[in-house]
């Protein structure tokens, strides 16, 4: 059986140096894997947790070749899932499986489980073939996409992984609606990262498409994640392993994983980012390099899907040590991604932490 092709509405190539490999973006995708996916190898483990593989297993089991041997590790939902002590029980697995280099490592979730699938696939015997099938919406528009892999460190976010790509990307959007409202608006921070990093016109249309895909509508949404996608699938062939343009993929992060480390309990990634992109834009505006208009539009964008623009109360010194975290960090110094205006963003080292702090404090809500 071939693969549906009207069931693909997009289909983008990742192009690096070494190779490329797809992203299939469309509808009802999962049940046509052994189709899209032709190159997969006999022994095969699907990483996922309890709540994703209720909904999606069972079809992604189906679609496989019946000669593969399927071994399915499920890690505990929730932000916890990519922890070192969740590693080590996925290698158990697949040593106790006695599987070998020539094994698939499958991601099927959100980005918790991508983000540690892609390590176990870049570490199990020094990295054996990985494919990912994001079923998040934050992880069809960024994490799975790019090769960040990662694992948390009680120290901090992702503090221990590798640059290790994918083969392929199926993204099949279907699975949205499943999806909450609080984690489908975690990937709406992302994709308005995009516009406001890269791409204006972007930017310009989200804003005029907030409707539609605040409701999930089919069409709008294929064309949020695909173009997510093309700008991130961009970014990444020019520099993938950050030494330059990439680092604008952090918008808001070193605010955000500053406040997903000290409150990962009760803060998302993608709202961390958020409340982390409005401090970015208001301190920008304190340095009078973005307009208020300009600000405005960033933080009525946000704030339209469902998403903060205040962080949560958290000490100087809290905020100090998190951010000296960063992996953008460089000769002790804080590195931030700052936006000129919409559609434009560069990374600027921090000399003096005080208008830093000032910008914090302006954007700290006072009733958390
Ligand atoms: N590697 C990268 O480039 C990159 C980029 C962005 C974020 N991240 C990481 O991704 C993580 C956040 O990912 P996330 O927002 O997807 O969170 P998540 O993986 O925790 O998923 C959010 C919730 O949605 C549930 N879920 C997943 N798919 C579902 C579906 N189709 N229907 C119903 N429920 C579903 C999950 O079980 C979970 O409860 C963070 O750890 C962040 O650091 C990595
Ligand atoms: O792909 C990238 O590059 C990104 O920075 C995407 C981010 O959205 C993502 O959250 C990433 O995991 C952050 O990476 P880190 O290097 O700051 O841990
Ligand atoms: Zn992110």
């Amino acid at each position: 059986m071939q693969a549906n092709p009207e069931a693909i509405s997009h289909r983008i190539q990742v192009g690096l140096a070494e190779r490329s490999y797809p992203i299939f973006i469309g509808q009802q995708l999962l049940s046509q894997l052994a189709d899209l996916l032709p190159r997969l190898p006999q022994q095969i483990c699907i990483i996922t947790n309890a709540l994703v593989a209720s909904h999606y297993l069972a079809t992604v089991r189906d679609a496989l070749p019946a000669s593969c041997k399927v071994i399915v590790h499920e890690i505990p939902d929730g932000e916890h899932g990519k922890s070192l002590e969740n590693y080590g029980l996925v290698m158990d697995t697949l040593i106790n499986a006695s599987f070998n280099r020539d094994c698939a490592v499958i991601a099927l979730g959100g980005g918790v489980v991508g983000d540690l699938a892609g390590f176990v696939a870049a570490t199990f015997q020094r990295g054996v073939a990985f494919y990912q099938i994001p079923t998040t919406l934050l992880a069809q528009v960024d994490s799975s996409v790019g090769g960040k892999t990662a694992i948390n460190h009680p120290g901090g976010k992702n503090l221990v992984g590798a640059f290790y790509q994918p083969q392929a990307v199926v993204i099949s959007h279907d699975c949205l609606l499943t999806l909450s409202d609080r984690d489908y608006a975690c990937g709406l921070a992302e994709i308005v990262k995009y516009g406001i990093v890269y791409d204006a016109d972007f930017f310009a249309w989200l804003e005029a498409n907030q409707q539609p895909l605040n409701a999930r509508e089919p069409q709008a949404l294929a064309y949020a994640i695909a173009r997510s996608c093309e700008i991130k699938a961009e970014i990444v062939a020019a520099d993938e392993h950050e030494h330059g343009i990439r680092a604008l993929l952090n918008l808001g992060h070193t605010f955000g994983h500053a406040i997903e480390a000290e409150c990962y309990a009760s803060w998302r990634h993608g709202e961390a980012v958020a409340a982390g992109t409005a401090i970015a834009a208001h301190f920008m505006l304190q340095q009078s390099e973005l307009s208020s208009a300009e600000v405005e539009r960033i933080c009525h964008l946000l704030s339209a899907f469902g998403l903060p623009t205040q962080a949560p109360h958290l000490s100087e010194s809290q905020w100090q040590a998190r951010m000296q975290r960063d992996k953008k960090v460089q000769a002790g110094r804080i590195r931030l991604v700052l936006p000129t205006r919409i559609g434009h963003a560069e990374v600027r080292t921090i000399t003096d932490w005080q208008p830093v702090w000032t910008a914090i404090s302006a954007l700290t809500s006072t009733s958390s």
